[in-house]
This record gives C-alpha cells, sequence and structure tokens, in this order.
C-alpha cells in the first residue's frame, strides 16, 4: 500500500502532516512524493474551481497521477479536502488508496485561518470580498465513513501526527 489519500478542511494541518511525513520517509531512503492540492490547482487544476463537479475532476487527476507514482514504487501522499465519500471510496477501490482524516473543529480552524478563507466565507451576503463554497462553512464535507486513521490536529502535536503517520506506512509496506 503506497497511495495515502489525506483528507481534511483547509487549514486542518494536511500539508504540514503530508511534509513532514514525506522528509522523515526520505531520510529512511524510501522514495516519497506529496500531490497538494493548493499546489496542483495552480498547474494541472488550473481551469478547476470549486463546485462539486470540478472538485470531482480535481479529485480524478490528481488521483491518476498519485496512481502512477505508486505503481512506479513511490510511497505518494494526496494532500487535499476531498471532501466527498464517493469519490474516497472511488479511490479506494480504484487504485487501493488508504485514507487518512486529518480532522480538526471548526472552532480550532477559524482561530488558526492562516489563509483568511474562513473570515471571507463569514462575512455577510453581498459583501464583495465574501466567499461563497469554502468546505466546512458553506459547503459540504462529508465525514469519512471508515478512514484507516484519524488525527485529530487540535490535540495531537505535530511531531506526534507525524510519527503516528508515518508508523502507519511503514508498517502497512
Ligand atoms: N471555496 C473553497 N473551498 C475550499 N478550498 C478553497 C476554496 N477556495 C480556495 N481554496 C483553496 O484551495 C485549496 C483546496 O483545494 P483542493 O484541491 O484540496 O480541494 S478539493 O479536494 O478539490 O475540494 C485549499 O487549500 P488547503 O487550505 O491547503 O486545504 C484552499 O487554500
Ligand atoms: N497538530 C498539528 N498538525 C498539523 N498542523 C498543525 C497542528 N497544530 C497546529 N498546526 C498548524 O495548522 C496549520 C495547518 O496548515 P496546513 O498544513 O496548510 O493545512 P491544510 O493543508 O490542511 O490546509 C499550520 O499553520 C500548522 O502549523
Amino acid at each position: 500500500m503506497r497511495f495515502i489519500q489525506l483528507t481534511g478542511l483547509s487549514g486542518a494541518g494536511k500539508t504540514t502532516i503530508a511534509n513532514a511525513v514525506q522528509e522523515r520517509l526520505r531520510q529512511q531512503g524510501y522514495q516519497t512524493e506529496v500531490i497538494d492540492g493548493d499546489v496542483y490547482r495552480q498547474t494541472l487544476c488550473k481551469d478547476l474551481g470549486f463546485s462539486r463537479e470540478d472538485r470531482y475532476e480535481n479529485i480524478r487527476r490528481l488521483s491518476t497521477v498519485a496512481a502512477e507514482k505508486t505503481k512506479a514504487g513511490v510511497i505518494t501522499l494526496l494532500s487535499v479536502i476531498h471532501p466527498y465519500e464517493e469519490m474516497r471510496k472511488w479511490a479506494a477501490d480504484n487504485y487501493g488508496a488508504h485514507t487518512i482524516w486529518i480532522h480538526c473543529p471548526l472552532e480550532t480552524l477559524l482561530d488558526r485561518d492562516t489563509k483568511g478563507l474562513y473570515r471571507r466565507a463569514l462575512l455577510p451576503d453581498g459583501h464583495p470580498e465574501k466567499l461563497h463554497n469554502l468546505t466546512g462553512v458553506n459547503d459540504p464535507y462529508e465525514v469519512p465513513v471508515s478512514p484507516q486513521l484519524i488525527i485529530h490536529t487540535h490535540e495531537e502535536t505535530i511531531h506526534d501526527a507525524v510519527e503516528r503517520l508515518s508508523s502507519y506506512i511503514l508498517a502497512s509496506l
């Protein structure tokens, strides 16, 4: 098993954890790569927005890339919001992806708000900066039904989360 799909709300900690796990596994000699939704939305998925259809297409494309890397023997961490159970199941069924839920309550995310997206989503209707489809606020996030691992980033340190996910991956190779 080398295809790991991290799912969780913006700011939950997907990128932070994925990059640190990548670093950790590389140090141990494993070829590891991160496919980050936020990064690929500047290139391969530049044409896509945040409607349900576009999010589906985003996941389809990125999962295809992840599956290719996995086939080549690379441990691949797909780091995306991935809000729909149907698509998570699709990647699991078609590519053997394992699902890791990076969970953080909205309350903590509103405090973190590193990109200012939550502030914008909570603005009154009609405000020019209002964000209308932020996952978890005014767009759906379906809770994963049976993830292989759940990481609670409001309770667990980054170090502990990275240890736990790295160990999980190494144990399942
Ligand atoms: N409306 C809305 N909803 C959610 N996210 C938004 C939105 N607008 C911009 N962003 C930024 O886009 C990043 C999420 O892209 P993903 O490819 O991971 O999304 S998805 O899996 O297709 O739902 C996400 O990155 P992360 O913060 O790293 O999760 C945001 O920075
Ligand atoms: N236990 C934790 N795990 C991951 N990130 C954490 C944790 N505690 C605090 N953070 C902080 O939360 C933010 C998460 O941002 P990021 O990794 O970009 O999230 P995402 O990729 O899910 O949008 C970072 O600023 C990170 O330092």
